[in-house]
């Protein structure tokens, strides 16, 4: 992470986070962590998320209806579900500084560029950082979701060249990748990599439902596919239903391939070349590092389920002088699941290894 900066060196006086759940929330600790805003303004609809996020250190005041107080804001940052985007720009609209600089996170861009427009925001930049999770809200907002992530940004004609060079300026100091497509672009974009996925992974959960022996036997192949299925089903439907023309023409590109994937079951010579293929696309998948470390050394320990297995990790690790720099639980199995290690060097995961062999657990380096 890069060093706070000094408070005379903020990029932002005053940022409102409209919406302080998963995605706000992250933010505002990306701007608190990274000292880039003096004071952070969370409003959100539900005063529950305020108090939590107030009380989280995600937000430095909290405010429930819109008002004057907006105008000192120089950043204002909409994070709140798809279908209340529209509603939620036309309620502060009227209270927003000319010179604030506006964004949104929504997953779906063309209809909220265009509205900004015709509500006269002159300095909106249509956003959507590619990261998230199937769990919303702000208890679960960290500003490392949205590190190294590639930020889509999708300006329009009208959008000022000054106004894209702001965004794009307080992405790459959240530490994540601006990439510049017109909304459109991005909205077709995602709905192969995002929208249809959510999709299919209905399609597959709908599939298993009632019949618990199907349950028992879903491993780690069908959860990993199907996890985008537990995020918050309206939340989910609006995203989809808001970007339905050009899902449908992904859906119907998706049919198709399943159904060349059916054919090829009689051409076993074509089923090996499109498993090939698919091995090939899914291996050269930039790996996204959530980790605040420049380098890391990643050794797995599967987790029996018993009390206190971390805590053995950790001691037997610690007692050898073994430095763990980072360390997550991995959801691979529910009872009991897996420990990535994040350590200093090939030697330390090496040594760690060994020690965790010995003291009965099973282990495995990632490279
Ligand atoms: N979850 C993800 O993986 C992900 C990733 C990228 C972008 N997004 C987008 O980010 C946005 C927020 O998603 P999230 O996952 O943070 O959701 P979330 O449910 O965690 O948070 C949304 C917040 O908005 C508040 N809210 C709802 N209606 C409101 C209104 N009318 N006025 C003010 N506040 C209101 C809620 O109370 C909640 O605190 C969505 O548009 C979503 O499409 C989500
Ligand atoms: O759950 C995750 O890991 C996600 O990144 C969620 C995900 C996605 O489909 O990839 C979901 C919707 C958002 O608009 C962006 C990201």
């Amino acid at each position: 992470m890069t060093a706070p900066k000094s408070l005379q060196d903020t990029l932002f006086d005053t940022a409102v986070i409209a919406g302080v759940g998963l995605i706000g929330g992250s933010l505002a600790l990306g701007l608190r962590q990274r000292g880039l805003a003096r004071k952070i303004i969370g409003y959100d609809a539900s005063f529950d998320a305020l108090q939590e996020a107030e009380a989280l250190g995600v937000v430095h005041e909290i405010k429930t209806k819109p008002g004057e107080w907006l105008r000192d804001a120089d950043l204002v940052v909409l994070a709140v579900p798809v279908r209340v985007l529209i509603p939620l720009a036309r309620e502060l609209a009227p209270f927003l500084n000319p010179s604030a600089l506006v964004t949104d996170v929504g997953s779906v861009k063309s209809s909220i560029a265009s509205e900004m427009e015709g509500l006269g925001v002159r300095n909106f930049v249509a956003g959507h950082p590619m990261a998230g999770s199937e769990r919303g809200g702000v208890s679960h907002a960290r500003a490392a979701l949205l590190e190294n992530a590639v930020w889509v940004l999708a300006p329009t004609d009208q959008t000022p060249l000054t106004a894209l060079s702001r965004v794009r300026t307080l992405v790459e100091e959240l530490g994540a990748a601006p990439v510049v497509m017109p909304p459109d672009a991005h909205d077709s974009l995602v709905a192969t990599v995002s929208h249809l996925p959510y999709l299919a992974s209905l399609a597959l959960t709908h599939m298993v439902a009632r019949d618990e022996r199907l349950s028992l036997l879903a491993a780690g192949g069908f959860r990993d596919l199907t996890r985008v299925a537990s995020g918050d089903p309206r939340m989910s439907r609006d995203m989809v239903v808001e970007n339905k023309a050009a899902l449908r023409d992904a859906l119907s590109r998706f049919r198709r391939q399943l159904e060349r994937l059916e054919a090829d079951l009689d051409d076993p010579e074509e089923l090996l070349a499109a498993a090939q293929e698919g091995k090939r696309t899914r291996d050269s998948l930039p790996v996204v590092k959530r980790s605040l470390l420049p380098q890391k050394h990643d050794l797995v320990v599967a987790m029996p389920d018993q009390p206190n297995q971390i805590g053995l990790v950790t001691q037997a690790l610690g007692a050898q002088h073994v430095n763990i720099k980072d360390i997550e639980v991995l959801a691979i199995r529910e009872d009991g699941g897996a420990l990535r290690l994040g350590l200093e060097s090939e030697e330390a995961v090496t040594q760690a290894a060994d020690i965790l062999t010995r003291e009965g657990f099973e282990v495995r380096s990632r490279r």
